[in-house]
């Protein structure tokens, strides 16, 4: 994408993925997500957002925002693409996504494009975010497919219209059946998570004694 500039130049525009979310803990099904959506859609980076207070999950027992936090940081270290940010840890309050995008259009300026990457089971609670009208005009949403779950975006589209079609995109990438919630139970039970997290979180996992009691 690019924009013509008062003195006639052309100028690219510039494309940053944002991936927010729970990690409790991150797990390879985040990592692949993110890296088909920043390949295909050329992105320059993805920005793994940590949420501290995640507005759909008030009511679960999480682990501490620093250890998930800390896990990402671990997942991510060996791809040059991806960057940590720990704009939702240090703000008070539920994780609105809205208050987020706000923060990067502001840091970023004008000239950056926003995507935010989601997996297909997001889509059909997005019409209870927080001022989620204002959310997709500001940025633009890529759905990535999910084992089981069809991009479903019926009750979002009978309620915004146009502004789903124009903004919320759905993209095939490699499928893996994993979950947060998968490993969680995995390790409640004494089984192996080998090479469904990557070995520095594992190995975190394991010196923090995280996940290991029934809730
Ligand atoms: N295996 C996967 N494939 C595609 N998208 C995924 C996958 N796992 C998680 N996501 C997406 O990543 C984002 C953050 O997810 P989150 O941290 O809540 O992980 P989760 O595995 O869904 O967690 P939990 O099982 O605890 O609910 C969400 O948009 C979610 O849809
Ligand atoms: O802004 C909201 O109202 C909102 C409601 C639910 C989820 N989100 C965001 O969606 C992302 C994925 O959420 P989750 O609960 O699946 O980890 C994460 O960045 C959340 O902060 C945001």
């Amino acid at each position: 994408m690019s924009a013509e500039t008062k003195e006639g130049k052309i100028q690219k525009r510039h494309r940053v993925g944002l991936l927010g979310g729970t990690f409790d803990p991150i797990h390879v099904g985040h990592l692949m997500m993110a890296e088909a959506v920043r390949s295909e859609y050329g992105l320059e980076k993805v920005i793994f957002i940590p949420a501290a207070v995640p507005p759909h999950k008030l009511n679960r027992h999480i682990a501490p925002a620093e250890d998930r936090y800390r896990m990402v940081l671990l997942a991510t270290q060996s791809n040059p693409y991806f960057e940590v940010s720990d704009i939702e840890l240090k703000r008070p309050g539920p994780s609105y996504s809205i208050d987020t995008v706000h923060a990067f259009l502001e840091e970023y300026g004008e000239d950056t494009d926003f995507f935010f990457i989601i997996g297909a089971d997001v889509i059909p609670d997005m019409g209870t975010w927080n001022r989620i009208e204002k959310l997709l005009e500001i940025c633009e949403f890529v759905a990535a497919q999910r084992p089981g779950c069809k991009p479903d975006s019926e009750e979002l589209r009978a309620r915004f219209g146009e502004l789903v079609a124009k903004h919320i995109h759905t993209l095939e990438t490699p499928e893996f059946e994993v979950s947060s919630t998968d490993i969680r139970e995995r390790l409640r039970k004494g089984h192996s998570i080998r090479y469904i997290v990557p070995p520095e979180v594992e190995e975190y996992i394991y010196q923090k004694g995280l996940y290991r009691d029934e809730l």
